[in-house]
């Protein structure tokens, strides 16, 4: 039979061949492949169940057109993405992104990484994601409501409460997942649990809005007290300054950090007094605005063009929260020399294979975003349940809920990298412990 190494090679090299374009898709299966080989010399089986050619291809994938009217009257048309990509141990389950670069390659590896982190969240949620290249940006309510409204008269022929349960990501918040699911009740009927991150009224959960950003620092907490630190004193750069970027800067503020910078695909504005939420809040979820709006409020705060990750002062913590592939080696090395001694990451792949490379052999803290930014989704399958109970928690309950999940989801990262041999290892820890669960189930139901 093959050697561990010989068949995860021939895998990633015949997906190589295969996907030879999708770069971000192979750069995910690369970071994951990287740290399991161990697993599977130790269960030689899962070689014999070819598990990696059948995990890493998505059960299906639906594109489709979005025709819609703008203010003008003129008919555009986007196009939409559904990646249902592993339903082994419940629906489908992940996120809606609507951004200009949306393609098939990033619905991919956006799918493959939930399809892991959902394992590691301990509750019955399969892998998918989903979108459009639609921008939001600069378009009214109207004409995000019209495309909302068209995007939703496809995608609903796909999901359900216990078959594929969307959410919001990039570009899609609450104001969206309002519309999407406005539209899929004209068309069927009231199922609360088809759609999460749903406005309140219409049977959202308290604390969804929170959960990602706040999931991500419970996370790094939990790491920081590991290696018997805090986030007391600690100066800390949050990249982005949207839904996951300001619920971090908040919770890091409540915990005695100071968050000095952030960040939008334009600049990023500096605040040696730590970056004020309720203005930032503002500017960006009540006004919708640019960054550069944030000053006209604080005009002490300074803004800057070009990458976050090119800050002059000095800081200890970094939490990526914008996109994929933000730091790369370039920025990583950067970010060491600032004298950053943690990476915790809310966005999704935000650090390129060169990067986690450098963290490494800088032997700093990482924490990879599969395990960091769990607490969103973690949060969306606490509002299914509270959907299918037909009750709400506080969010008092639900917080602690989260907290729970992040400090288990830390421990079993731990416990597996110890058990491996790469103890502090918090990626081998998470993609182990994840493809352990996966894999069993996918044995356990046969060659489906
Ligand atoms: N929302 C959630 O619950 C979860 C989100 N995530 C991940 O967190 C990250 C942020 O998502 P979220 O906060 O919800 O999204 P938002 O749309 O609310 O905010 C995104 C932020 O990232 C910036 N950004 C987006 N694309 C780029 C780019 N190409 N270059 C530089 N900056 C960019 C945006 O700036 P600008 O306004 O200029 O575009 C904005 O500040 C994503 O990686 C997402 O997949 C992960 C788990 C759950
Ligand atoms: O809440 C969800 O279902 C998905 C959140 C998400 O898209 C993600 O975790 O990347």
């Amino acid at each position: 039979m093959q050697t561990a190494t010989a068949y995860v090679n021939a895998v990633y090299e015949k997906a190589c061949q295969k996907d030879t374009e999708q770069k971000e898709f192979l750069q995910a299966l690369k970071e994951f492949f990287d740290t399991i080989t161990p697993v599977l010399a130790q269960h030689p089986q899962l070689i014999e169940e070819n598990i990696l050619e059948r995990l890493i291809e998505p059960e299906r994938i639906y594109q489709f057109r979005v025709p819609w009217t703008d203010d003008q009257g003129k008919v555009q048309v986007n196009r939409g993405f559904r990646v249902q990509y592993n339903a082994t141990i419940g629906p489908y389950k992940g996120g809606l992104r609507f951004h200009p670069s949306v393609n098939q390659s990033i619905m991919k590896f956006l799918g493959f990484e939930q399809t892991f982190k959902n394992c590691l969240t301990g509750l019955p949620i399969g892998g998918g994601k989903g979108g459009s290249d639609f921008d939001p940006k600069g378009k009214s309510d109207r004409e995000v409501m019209r495309f909302c409204q068209s995007f939703m008269t496809e995608l609903q022929k796909y999901i359900g409460p216990d078959q594929d349960v969307p959410a919001g990501d990039i570009g899609v918040g609450s104001r969206e997942i309002g519309y999407l699911f406005g539209q899929y009740k004209k068309i069927n009927s009231y199922q609360a649990g088809v759609i999460t991150g749903k406005p309140i009224p219409m049977g959202g959960s308290l604390g969804r809005t929170e959960a990602t950003g706040y999931g991500l620092v419970y996370f790094a907490n939990e790491m920081l007290k590991e290696a018997n630190q805090s986030f007391k004193g600690q100066r800390v750069v949050v990249s982005g300054s949207g839904n996951v970027a300001i619920y971090a800067i908040k919770k890091v503020h409540e915990l005695g950090g100071t968050v000095i910078a952030c960040s939008d695909s334009n600049g990023y504005i500096f605040d040696k007094n730590g970056i004020d939420v309720a203005t930032l809040k503002q500017v960006k979820e009540v006004e919708r605005k640019r960054l550069t709006a944030y000053l006209e409020k604080n005009p002490k705060a300074t803004y800057h063009e070009g990458n976050v990750w090119q800050l002059e002062a000095n800081f200890t913590i970094a939490l990526p929260c914008a996109t994929q592939n933000e730091i790369d080696e370039v920025a990583a090395k950067h970010i060491l020399a600032k004298g950053v001694f943690a990476v915790v990451e809310g966005a999704n792949m935000p650090s390129d294979l060169a990067a986690i490379a450098c963290y490494h052999e800088a032997g700093i803290l990482y924490g990879p975003s599969k395990a960091a930014n769990a607490g969103g989704v973690a949060v969306s399958a606490l509002e299914m349940s509270q959907n299918n109970l037909r009750l709400s928690w506080t969010l008092e309950e639900v917080d602690e809920k989260l907290k729970e999940i992040m400090k288990t989801i830390f421990l079993t990262c731990r416990n597996t990298a110890k058990a491996y041999g790469v103890a502090g290892n918090y990626l081998s820890g998470a993609n182990i412990a994840s493809f352990l669960k996966i894999a069993e189930a996918m044995v356990a139901q046969g060659v489906v």
